[in-house]
């Protein structure tokens, strides 16, 4: 398998999986399974849980060294990963969070800069154990944009947070993303949020992609096309929904 090898044969897509393969004993997690996301496209990824959402991930992260398969895995080098919990290191202070590694003379300017785009101006000198979760969120966003990735990964990274904090959540990652154009590749639970955020929600099951839509209705509001897209989510997902007329 022709896994990370950072070049893209194809300019339209970011993201391109071929034939992606990952078992765990003999049981197959990932089977055959295909997957494009094109440079600067939202993709939200749903799935019950055990499906392989983070299985995948962390394949496009370059995290995992066990998938096969005959076909191909291609993703930027420089993809980005946000958990559902922050992973700060409660030693360094805000800034040293973001900038860690970040070469270059001017990572601090560009650390402040990230930390004011996610509303933590003047915060630099904070340490992690004084913010909330939602503003720890926050600053694990600005240490992954900071970066510029064009790719950025995220593992439920709202699903700790309680209702009214994700969706201030939601508006500031569409916002970044307008602004930073990575491909986004976003693992969730949550079919709401696939619908508020992504421009297309892929559905995994059974180790494949069984359903890719794109999300042509409004996002917000709850008015009938996105009820019925909601609903036909849900049916994706074995969950029994009346369609509404
Ligand atoms: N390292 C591992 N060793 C053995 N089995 C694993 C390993 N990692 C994942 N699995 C199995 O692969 C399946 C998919 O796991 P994965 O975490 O990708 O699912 P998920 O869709 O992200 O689930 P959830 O929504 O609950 O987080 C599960 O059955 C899990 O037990």
């Amino acid at each position: 398998m022709a896994a990370h090898t950072g070049e893209l044969t194809e300019q339209a897509a970011a993201v391109r999986i071929e034939g992606l393969v990952r078992s765990f004993g003999d049981r197959r997690v990932l089977d055959d399974l295909e997957l494009r996301i094109a440079p600067g496209e939202f993709v939200a990824l749903l799935g019950r849980s055990g499906s392989g959402k983070s299985t995948l991930l962390r394949a496009l992260a370059g995290l995992d060294h066990g998938v096969s398969g005959a076909g191909m895995l291609e993703a930027p080098r420089n993809a980005s990963v946000v958990f559902q919990d922050a992973r700060l290191l409660p030693w360094k202070r805000l800034l040293e969070n973001v900038t860690l590694g970040l070469p270059g003379p001017d990572a601090a300017e560009r650390g402040r800069a990230a930390l004011a785009e996610v509303g933590l101006e003047g915060r630099e000198r904070a340490w992690p154990i004084e913010l909330s979760g939602g503003e720890q969120q926050r600053v694990s966003l600005a240490r992954s944009l900071v970066r510029e990735p064009e790719l950025l990964l995220a593992d439920e990274p709202f699903g700790a947070l309680d209702a009214l904090t994700r969706l201030r959540m939601h508006g500031l990652l569409r916002q970044l993303c307008e602004r930073h154009r990575p491909a986004v590749l976003l693992v969730t639970h949550d079919v709401d949020e696939a619908i508020a955020l992504a421009d297309r929600v892929a559905v995994l099951d059974e180790g494949r992609i069984t359903a890719d839509v794109p999300v042509e209705v409004p996002r917000t509001g709850g008015g009938p096309e996105q009820a019925a897209l909601r609903a036909r989510l849900l049916t994706e997902l074995g969950v029994d929904v009346e369609v509404p007329a």
